[in-house]
């Protein structure tokens, strides 16, 4: 099948790797993926290891990225990190919603939606996550959740083609039951529709929607040939550079 959007592919590391093993991964990583022309590759570390890593990025075709920002550029929020501060170190994305904040740190709809705006106000490209719990998909509920969760944190938000959305459902997160491809393709599939309703056929046709949850070198390609899924947000697989440059090649050839 031939897709017109490119694969993206974003390691998210949540918070593992200090500034040495961060430096490890690059270098055996980074060679291995040396041919940026086909497919679109991120790395989200922990923000300590942000510019360190960014420095080992310069010629390489792989993007930085962040796993969560505040909305306000400067001021008294302690303990918070904004979104010049994310490009200042060289980021060029950010995660944001996802489901380990949500539900562990508390974030809302509201404040997601403040975080969309801000980062595609700064110029960073927003990954944003939607996903529903296990208990919502036996009530047969994920694509009300997913519905609403969009809805919210695209409330007010321009239609715009600088936006990924990551579909994960939350049970398949660190679980390594990974969803089935079908039902993945069928979320984002939803998800293409709504943005084509809420916006236009274009742009939705245009937007990358990628897969996470418990992604590894043995499924991805699965889910690369399903027609609306064009990526994948990778957590633990991504940990390992050897693993996570496997995820990257077989997504090229799926
Ligand atoms: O949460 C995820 C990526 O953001 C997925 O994590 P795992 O790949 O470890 O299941």
């Amino acid at each position: 099948m031939v897709k017109i959007r490119k694969p993206f592919l974003i390691a998210n590391w949540k918070m593992h790797k200090t500034l040495g093993e961060a430096e490890s991964f690059c270098r055996d990583f980074l060679p291995r993926v040396k041919d940026g022309g086909r497919v679109d590759i991120a790395i989200c570390p922990p923000f300590t290891c942000l510019f360190h890593v960014k420095s080992f990025l310069a010629s390489s075709p792989v993007k930085l990225g962040a796993q969560n920002m505040f909305w306000e550029e400067k001021g008294a929020y302690t303990g918070e990190v904004s979104p010049v501060m994310l490009v200042d170190a060289g980021c060029e994305l950010v995660i944001i919603g996802h489901s380990e904040r949500r539900i562990i740190l508390g974030e809302t709809d509201a404040m997601i939606n403040c975080k969309v705006k801000a980062a595609l106000q700064y110029g960073l490209l927003p990954v944003l996550c939607v996903g529903e719990t296990l208990k919502e998909r036996q009530e047969k509920k994920a694509k009300e959740v997913v519905r609403k969760q969009l809805q919210e944190a695209l409330e007010g938000v321009e239609k715009t083609e600088n936006l990924v959305i990551a579909y994960e459902p939350v049970w398949a997160i660190g679980s390594g039951l990974n969803a089935s491809p079908e039902d993945a393709e069928e979320i984002a599939s939803f998800i293409r529709g709504l943005l084509a309703d809420w916006w236009d056929r274009e742009i939705s046709s245009r937007l990358r929607i990628l897969y996470g949850g418990s992604v590894k070198p043995e499924n991805i390609s699965l889910f690369m040939q399903k027609e609306n899924i064009d990526g994948a947000l990778v957590g633990g697989a991504s940990l390992d550079p050897y693993s996570f440059a496997e995820i990257v090649r077989l997504s090229v050839y799926a």
